[in-house]
């Protein structure tokens, strides 16, 4: 079951808060809904962000398909803006709404708005074919890094939940697991929401793939007594200088990788860079409802009334990310050079 997928003009997304206790699909027939789901996290992490809103401005063109192409344009460019709106941090999302718009952009004013409903779909579909090209290349390249039997620590979901296949960090395990390279996985349970115990743990044991859940906070402990010989992760952001935003709790471990002389791998394709930002201070860091860090399963863990502060993102600097793994190879510092080399390749 994939966590995005599209068929008859209906968006289906595999309903993330709910699982793993239930497998539940919603069905998007309106980009209101879509949008919604992208704002719940109903479906999460951003590769599956950016083409759930690609579906999402597809349904949206389908809504205007009686008006005549320039107010077509107009209205769909509303709903982009809308789409926009709904999470800030990963650049997939806006990586993937320009490109559909790119598409709107080259259509003469004469065009009729079933052709250009026509080619946005076929675009849409084309960012969910290519996310899955990509997770097999950057599998492939990731687990060149792995050359004996290792033990690795990930943290959040970067799987197939997060993706359109089987996922950027965890595409790089299965990948190095086939190749008998994996021993086991040390999955952060990711507080506040938990994508680390729900989804993560979730996915690697329906592949059978070894895998120890622990708090976030056991992560130094597991270092500190070599059970993990590496870290790998996904990105929601990459900026020009190699600075990554991720899952917030990422800096933490990669702080502790450092400390513990362990390379701190960060898968992500292309479509997760952001070439235009210098460096990581130019990342918007999403700020999310307190209720997410004052409960636990539905439970309330904290005095009512309590101040949180609840960034649901934080910034690695490149100075603590050993490479970075790309469907076109793999990146090592100096990153700049790396990532400007990269922007040409993706123009
Ligand atoms: C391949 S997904 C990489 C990231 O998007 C993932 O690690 C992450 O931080 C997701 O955050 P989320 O808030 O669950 O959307």
């Amino acid at each position: 079951m994939r966590s995005v997928a599209w068929s008859n003009n209906c968006l289906t997304l595999l309903n993330q808060t709910l699982l793993p206790n239930k497998v539940e699909t919603i069905a998007c027939n309106d980009w209101r809904r879509a949008a919604e789901a992208i704002r719940r996290l109903e479906v999460r992490g951003a590769p599956a962000i950016g083409a759930a809103a690609a579906f999402a401005l597809v349904l949206g063109a389908r809504e205007q398909a009686a008006l005549a192409f320039p107010e077509f344009k107009s209205n769909l460019q509303e709903t982009a803006e809308a789409l926009r709106q709904t999470r800030p941090t990963a650049v997939n999302l806006f990586w993937a709404i320009d490109r559909m718009l790119a598409v709107l952009e080259g259509l003469p004013d004469t065009a009729d708005s079933a052709a250009a409903i026509q080619a946005l779909e076929q675009e849409a579909i084309t960012i969910a074919d290519e996310d899955k090209e990509m997770n097999a290349k950057m599998a492939a390249f990731g687990a060149s890094l792995f050359t004996s039997p290792t033990c690795v620590l990930t943290h959040c979901n970067a799987g197939a939940l997060a993706t359109v296949d089987i996922g950027t960090a965890l595409g790089v395990i299965r990948q190095a697991w086939k190749q008998g390279n994996i021993t086991r996985v040390f999955a952060d349970e990711t507080r506040p929401l938990l994508q680390g115990a729900r989804l993560t743990a979730w996915e690697l044991m329906q592949d059978g793939i070894p895998v120890t859940l622990i708090t976030d906070n056991m992560a130094g402990w597991v270092m500190k007594n070599k059970m993990v010989q590496a870290v790998i992760v996904g990105a929601d952001r990459i900026a020009l200088n190699g600075d990554v935003a991720n899952k917030i709790g990422t800096y933490s471990v990669a702080v502790l990788a450092k400390e513990h002389g362990i390379p701190f791998y960060v898968a992500a394709p292309s479509s997760t860079f952001d070439f235009k930002i210098a460096s990581g201070s130019d990342i918007p860091i999403e700020e999310r409802s307190a209720t997410e860090v004052t409960s636990l399963g539905g439970n309330c863990v904290a005095p009512q009334g309590v101040h949180v502060f609840n960034p649901a993102f934080d910034v690695t600097p490149h100075s603590l990310v050993t490479a970075i793994i790309t469907e076109h190879g793999l990146l090592h510092a100096p990153y700049d050079q790396a990532i400007h080399q990269l922007s040409k390749l993706c123009k």
